[in-house]
């Protein structure tokens, strides 16, 4: 399935058995893998929860596991929703960095083609992004910081939406050094989880675009919670307006964001989309 070209090979845990622990990391590699495998940004679990009503586990292309997936939780939503594990148009799934609730919009033929996700709060304390810092500045919020990076200065703001996400404002995408500054923020020691980058430009005030290098996949087409997380930073640099719906141009697609200051809930709107069903075996 994939959520604006973000795609991940999803393994229903309801129907089938799932490999040993240990197994997953490097499943995960190898059917993400386009040569060898199947080819996707990563693998995606679904699962049955003991205290939600579905829970996701995703494992990024080179084996890490992630705590959230905007993308991914739309696709969960469709599949449980299309498969009628789910009966309700509203429920709630269980991630590594927390629940969320999901509302599902099918349509005519009763499938699901448009999926909101509340993603709940952004985190802004650099302890929750999490990022190191002086014990005074684990409080504060991360915002237009500059920290010194492999020998040179970089000025971004980050947060958590379950997962870490450093968002940097850019005149135009062009200009943008996803593929250089990307990997080396990632996995910079200031983030001892390493983090998502985004790179975003603003439009005018209800548009902005978006290019992403994702921790554990590199360049993707679309990052759900790094859309979430690049609408909050604007918001937080004052270049953008608190609950206006923002559509978030990505390269695979649109997303629209919404930051409401009545639960100070992020709710993100967009597509979910089933490629096609299989049976992966595993030869050599
Ligand atoms: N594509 C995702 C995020 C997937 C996890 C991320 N790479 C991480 O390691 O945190 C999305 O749509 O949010």
């Amino acid at each position: 399935m994939h959520g604006l070209g973000n795609s991940y090979i999803y393994v229903d845990g309801f129907k089938e058995s799932i490999p040993n622990e240990e197994r997953l990391p490097n499943l995960a590699s190898e059917v993400a893998n386009p040569y060898t495998g199947i080819g996707s940004d990563g693998l995606i679990l679904i699962l049955p929860s003991n205290v939600a009503d579905v829970k996701m586990r995703v494992f990024n292309s080179d084996g890490s596991e992630a705590k959230s997936c905007g993308n991914g939780l739309r696709c969960v939503s469709k599949y449980v929703y299309d498969h009628r594990y789910i009966e309700d148009d509203k429920f709630s799934i269980e991630t590594l960095g927390g629940i969320v609730e999901s509302v599902v919009h099918p349509s005519e033929n009763g499938d699901v083609s448009e999926v909101t996700v509340d993603m709940g709060a952004p985190r802004l304390k650099r302890k929750d992004v999490p990022m190191r810092g002086k014990d005074g500045a684990l409080e504060e919020n991360v915002i237009d910081a500059t920290e010194h990076i492999d020998g040179a200065d970089h000025t971004f703001t980050a947060l958590s939406m379950g997962n870490p996400h450093a968002v940097f404002f850019v005149d135009t995408l062009e200009d943008a050094p996803l593929e250089t500054v990307g990997p080396l923020v990632e996995k910079a020691d200031i983030f001892p989880e390493g983090t998502n980058v985004e790179f975003i430009s603003i439009e005018n005030p209800s548009e902005i675009d978006f290019a992403v290098w994702e921790r554990g996949s590199g360049v993707t087409q679309a990052c759900g919670t790094g859309a979430c997380a690049a609408v909050v930073a604007a918001v937080l640099n004052g270049k953008l307006k608190r609950d206006e719906p923002i559509v978030v141009h990505l390269p695979g697609g649109d997303l629209t964001i919404r930051w409401s200051s009545k639960d100070n809930h992020v709710w993100m709107k967009g597509p979910a989309v089933t490629v096609c069903t299989g049976t992966y075996m595993r030869n050599g």
